[in-house]
């Protein structure tokens, strides 16, 4: 393609994801899908530009005030990711100037929020939170793009088998730091032509989710409930921990998402697993399992804000009012969630928020209304279940994961045990 038809297609994509009326990865999608001739190249390209543009957008959008011509347009000569001279064979001699002359700007120089890139609701309490010298670290780790993980299916196979799997077929990974489940692999490579993906050897999965399917800990037999299963990334986790036996109850109020869950779970050779559409949290379904379930996970719908690694544009979708709507469902569903849990049984409540407002405030409100669950020392809980040097990953007893101390997306995890 012309390297001018490239750049204009990037402005238009740029044009219809900076509306930010919808998810940036469904409007990407849907652009591919409508141009079937794009090459896998120039689709890598126009992704990462986009997501480039909405990882520094505060800094590109000011920068873009100078200069001339469309605004989409100046926005993808900034936040361009692809080859640079086939950039600059795009560019009129007016554009070639202006570019040297913003890329002439040290970084440093610019104020506060155009280093940050978060909007000000999020950036304050985060800040408040780490410290200042902490969020300096933590605001650049928002801004890397995420690795690529796996977790091993051991009903499958062993993970040094998977590793040595993927080594056969030309895919460098290496074990995870902390789950004793994971490979994170290097770079991109495509997967799911790969025996050992189609063969539900592994699943993409990222280390902190593995982490909180792990502070479950469910056991051969049991009977346990992942209550917001959604497509099913922790419960495949839970039921292979179950060593496929027992029953796991995969429940979301959400059939489209539960009917992502059902290729999965072919794949993943596990017949212990019940998905079930809920109407809400109070459904008949869950009121029939009242005090009889051991353990039960609440994946809660929360901001996402710990997952800005890979999802930027949620930081400009999300605002403190959905937050606040958020807590109220989060508060209900693990009201009902914390019914089902029998005596002596362990009830895990997880958000991948880095907001104290949906983690630590939840968990303690729980906690006062319901003093019949103790909380379990996650450091310890996580250790019986071979997590390396789990005390890393805790805070006040509750996992507490952080991009930038980690190398994970952010989670929150709380696990409690019902008095016998
Ligand atoms: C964080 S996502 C779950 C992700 C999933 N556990 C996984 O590992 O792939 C939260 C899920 O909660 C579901 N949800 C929202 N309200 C709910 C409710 N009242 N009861 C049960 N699930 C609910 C959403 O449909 C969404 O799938």
């Amino acid at each position: 393609m012309h390297p001018n038809a490239l750049l204009e297609l990037c402005a238009e994509l740029i044009g219809a994801v900076n509306k930010l009326d919808a998810p940036a990865d469904a409007t990407v999608s849907a652009f591919f899908r409508q141009r079937k001739n794009l090459g896998q190249r120039e689709r890598g390209c126009l992704a990462e530009t986009v997501y480039a543009l909405l990882r520094e957008r505060t800094k590109f959008q000011h920068l873009a005030q100078s200069g001339t011509g469309p605004v989409p347009r100046r926005l993808a000569i900034l936040a361009w990711r692809g080859n640079d001279s086939f950039l600059r064979a795009a560019l009129t001699a007016g554009e070639k100037i202006w570019l040297e002359q913003v890329q002439a700007i040290a970084a440093d120089s610019l104020p506060p929020r155009l280093r940050h890139n978060l909007p000000d609701w999020l950036a304050e309490p985060l800040r408040e939170r780490v410290g200042e010298e902490e969020f300096w670290p933590l605001a650049a780790a928002l801004n890397e793009a995420a690795p690529l993980d796996l977790r091993v299916n051991t009903l499958k196979l062993k993970r040094e088998e998977a590793l040595a799997e993927l080594k056969a077929a030309g895919i460098d990974a290496e074990p995870t730091p902390y789950s004793p489940l994971g490979l994170r692999v290097q770079g991109k490579p495509a997967l799911h032509k790969l025996p050992l993906f189609t063969g539900g050897g592994v699943e993409v999965q990222d280390e902190g989710s593995q982490l909180l399917a792990l502070l479950l800990a469910p056991k051969r037999g049991e009977m346990v409930v992942d209550f917001c299963a959604g497509a099913g990334g922790k419960t495949l986790a839970l039921g292979a921990a179950m060593r496929n036996t027992g029953r796991l109850y995969a429940f979301d109020v959400s059939g489209h998402r539960l009917d992502a869950l059902k290729p999965r779970l072919a794949r993943s050779g596990l017949s212990n697993v019940y998905p079930a559409q809920i109407a809400h949290e109070r459904d008949d379904r869950v009121k029939r399992l009242a005090g009889k379930i051991d353990r039960v996970l609440v994946d809660a719908p929360c901001s996402g804000l710990g997952t800005l690694r890979r999802n930027p544009d949620l930081k400009w979708r999300q605002t403190p009012q959905a937050v606040e709507e958020l807590q109220a469902k989060q508060r209900a569903i693990l009201a009902s969630a914390a019914r089902m849990v029998k005596a002596g049984g362990r009830l895990v409540y997880a958000t991948c928020s880095l907001l104290d407002a949906e983690n630590e405030q939840i968990a303690t409100e729980f906690e006062s209304a319901h003093p019949e669950f103790k909380r379990l020392p996650a450091d310890e809980a996580l250790g019986k279940v071979q997590v390396e040097r789990a005390g890393e990953l805790t805070e006040s007893g509750a996992l507490r994961i952080w991009p930038h101390r980690h190398g994970m997306d952010g989670f929150f995890a709380v696990a409690w045990e019902r008095a016998a």
